[in-house]
């Protein structure tokens, strides 16, 4: 689509790129701009059909494509109603509307409270529908449902984790494969993938986790592929922010095993839907949850097999490992233990001690990134995080 510009720069992270004049703007104040289609000059009234198969209608003076931005806008509305009903504070789109306002040949939007991300999760999501749409427009479902037919075969990531929990008597370990993040920065500036998957296969990793977020992460689905065509054995997490079902045959199509689903972005329904067509895909789902509330919605659905507890607060980046514990405390680990979820403890694991508390609050899995990958040899980063080696020797 068009490029976005932003003169007020939410966290850092989108670039002003006009020749246009600033004297305009108010001082509180930022215009997104965009440059307007040839479809633009459209202005008579017309009626679309669009996906649901409801009509949206063009006033005089609006064009199509600003009439189906109004309506994809409307059900951005209608979704962040149903996600607030259920606790999800992240909007899944801004409220204050599409872009409104036309000068010449660019496409104005004030930057307002309504449309400013309220934090780094929310930023993402906004800007993952942004990706994930124009990824879908080169890349329609049928096609990928055609490119599923090579994808190499599904791995059993639960089934791994397990293995690995009863060779070491430890928790099965994802290690991350991650460059970059909001809250830590660049963690490693040599970053080569697939020589840390490699090593960490060796160093005994159970599974991988492969950042595919560009912009936040300095991943790509490109490290995915290559990770999985290197001949590593290891089931390959595909830790992306999924919003979109499309994601989940994009995933699979690049050699994934495993998705992350977030509870603190989707609504139950879309974990729902989106657990039914990973089933179908042979996809594993791990569900992650950060609260007791968001914990409580997904014990709540049915066909869910491995939960992650985020000690990262994604809003904020507080960390605090006893939220494992705290979540896994009475009714609720009972619950697990009944069921046979498997756990999994997520963020901010260092130390053999921080590996010992989480065991003992009932996680039979764990996912780390910054401690191990950081190190200069993340094989080594993985016994020193255990406190002995658990390579298979
Ligand atoms: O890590 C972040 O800054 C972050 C920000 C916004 C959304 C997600 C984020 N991180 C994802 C993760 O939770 C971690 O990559 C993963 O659990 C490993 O954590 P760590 O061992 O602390 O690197």
């Amino acid at each position: 689509m068009e490029g976005l510009a932003s003169l007020r720069v939410p966290f850092q992270t989108t670039q002003f790129h006009s020749s246009r004049p600033r004297t305009s703007i108010l001082p509180s104040q930022a215009i997104f701009f965009h440059k307007r289609s040839s479809f633009s000059s459209f202005s008579a009234s017309a009626q679309v059909e669009s996906n649901d198969g409801s009509a949206t209608v063009a006033t005089p003076g609006e064009s199509v494509t600003e009439a189906l931005k109004t309506k994809e806008w409307e059900v951005g509305m209608f979704q962040n109603e149903v996600a607030a009903s259920q606790g999800i504070r992240i909007r899944r789109r801004p409220p204050s509307g599409p872009p409104l306002h036309y000068v010449g040949p660019f496409q104005f939007r004030l930057q307002n409270e309504g449309n400013t991300p309220r934090n780094i999760l929310e930023e993402i999501v906004w800007n993952k529908d942004t990706e994930v749409s124009h990824l879908k427009e080169r890349k329609p479902l049928g096609v990928l449902k055609k490119a599923l037919e090579n994808a190499p075969p599904a791995r059993d990531f639960i089934g791994a984790l397990k293995a690995a929990n009863e060779r070491t008597g430890l928790p099965g370990l994802i290690a991350e494969v991650k460059k970059a993040s909001p809250s830590r920065g660049i963690l490693r500036e040599d970053f080569d993938p697939v020589e840390i998957a490699k090593a960490y296969e060796k160093g005994g990793a159970a599974c991988l986790s492969v950042l595919t977020d560009e912009k936040y992460f300095k991943g790509s689905f490109e490290n995915l592929e290559a990770i999985r065509m290197a001949g590593i054995k290891c089931p390959l997490l595909c830790k992306e922010f999924i919003i979109d079902a499309w994601q989940l045959y994009y995933a699979r199509t690049k050699g994934a095993d495993a998705v992350l689903l977030i509870a603190a972005v989707l609504p139950d329904l879309d974990i729902k839907y989106m657990i039914k067509i990973c089933k179908l895909l042979g996809l594993t789902a791990l569900v992650e949850v950060h609260d007791e509330r968001e914990f409580d919605r997904v014990l709540a659905i049915e066909g869910i097999e491995l939960i992650g507890i985020n000690n990262r607060n994604l809003e904020t980046f507080e960390l605090d490992i006893s939220i494992t514990k705290k979540l896994l405390e009475g009714e609720r680990g009972k619950i697990i233990r009944e069921r046979g979820i498997t756990m999994v403890g997520e963020s901010g694991l260092f130390t053999p001690d921080d590996i010992a508390y989480v065991k003992e609050a009932g996680v039979k899995a764990i996912l780390v990134g910054e401690s191990i990958v950081k190190q200069n040899d993340p094989g080594k980063g993985i016994s020193n995080l255990f406190g002995k080696d658990i390579s298979l020797g």
